[in-house]
């Protein structure tokens, strides 16, 4: 277990078509430290296309970047020993939007627990195995008889996204890279990862590092938040503190692009039902025959 998770001056350049350079710079010189002691929850907020996705396989250390380099404990990742590499794999976990891709269709989803039980020796003995499961499930609220037996179809996208943050509770992680994981969950099962993401710091020490387009949920976490635009960090803060005194322009844009729902304000223009008949009318009328050359 390490303290401390770096990005210096990150660099992600990919080949592209049809630009001048050939090449498409995703991830642009950033660089910044996650911490496991205290236990944070650091947002990475950008649209879409800004380079999230990109920094957390550089973290996760699924893409080499072009320059710059993650540390993890002060050493390169890329250049780590088998067991340092191991002990990384084990303490750097990942969650991503969509838990079925995870999920092998044919196998009951109890496998995924019991893969991680094997692959990462946290027992040898099948009932302490299985004691270990149903604890993990119950810290993410979710009852063992429920969900054991069956098969990945068979559970709703928010029970298949909490058996991932099960397998996260068994392992115990200091860090979690959670790439948009609420971003396909209504409200309330979204509220409820949220709550379990802040119950693993709180109880379990786990520093998070939360990638969202979604300025909502960064607010409902708190926290600190770093914003990004075109492959570089523009601010980092608190929440509170960024969200509403805002020091970039790109931050106030991103933040004044919330819609906000006012009340008070009415609809000014209404169509009447008339209105719509003609438009509809409108389509459905042929088209004018092209004329024969
Ligand atoms: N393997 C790749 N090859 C070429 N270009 C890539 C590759 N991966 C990402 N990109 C490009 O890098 C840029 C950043 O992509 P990335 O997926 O990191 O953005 P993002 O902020 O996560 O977007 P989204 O929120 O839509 O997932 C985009 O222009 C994307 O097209």
């Amino acid at each position: 277990m390490k303290s401390e998770l770096e990005l210096r001056g990150v660099q992600q350049r990919f080949h592209a078509r049809g630009v001048a350079s050939g090449y498409i710079t995703a991830v642009d010189d950033v660089s910044f430290t996650l911490a496991a002691k205290p236990p944070q929850v650091v947002s990475l907020v950008g649209q879409s296309g800004s380079g999230k996705s990109t920094i957390a396989r550089n973290v996760l250390g699924l893409q080499k970047p072009t320059a710059g380099s993650v540390l993890y404990g002060g050493k390169d990742i890329f250049k780590l020993s088998r067991a340092e590499y191991d002990a990384y794999r084990r303490d750097v976990q990942p969650v991503f939007q969509d838990p079925y891709a995870i999920f092998n269709p044919f196998y009951r989803v109890d496998r995924v627990l019991w893969k991680a039980l094997k692959k990462f020796g946290l027992t040898k003995s099948r009932s302490k195995g299985l004691e270990l499961i149903e604890e993990s499930l119950r810290a993410v609220r979710l009852e063992p008889e429920n969900v054991l037996g069956r098969y990945p179809h068979q559970l709703s996208g928010g029970q298949r996204q909490r058996i991932m943050l099960a397998r996260v509770h068994m392992l115990r992680p200091s860090f979690i890279i959670a790439d948009e994981p609420v971003s396909m969950l209504d409200a309330q099962v979204r509220k409820h990862f949220l709550d379990i993401l802040l119950d693993f710091q709180r109880e379990h020490a786990m520093t998070t590092l939360f990638i969202t387009h979604d300025l909502s949920t960064v607010y409902y976490l708190g926290g600190e938040v770093m914003v990004i635009n075109k492959g570089q960090i523009v601010e980092r803060g608190p929440v509170s503190t960024v969200m509403h005194e805002p020091s970039h322009p790109y931050t106030k844009l991103l933040l004044d692009s919330i819609p906000q729902p006012d009340p008070d304000a009415r609809w000014t223009s209404r169509i009447s039902v008339d209105e719509l008949e003609e438009r509809a009318d409108a389509k459905a009328a042929p088209a004018p025959e092209a004329p024969i050359l």
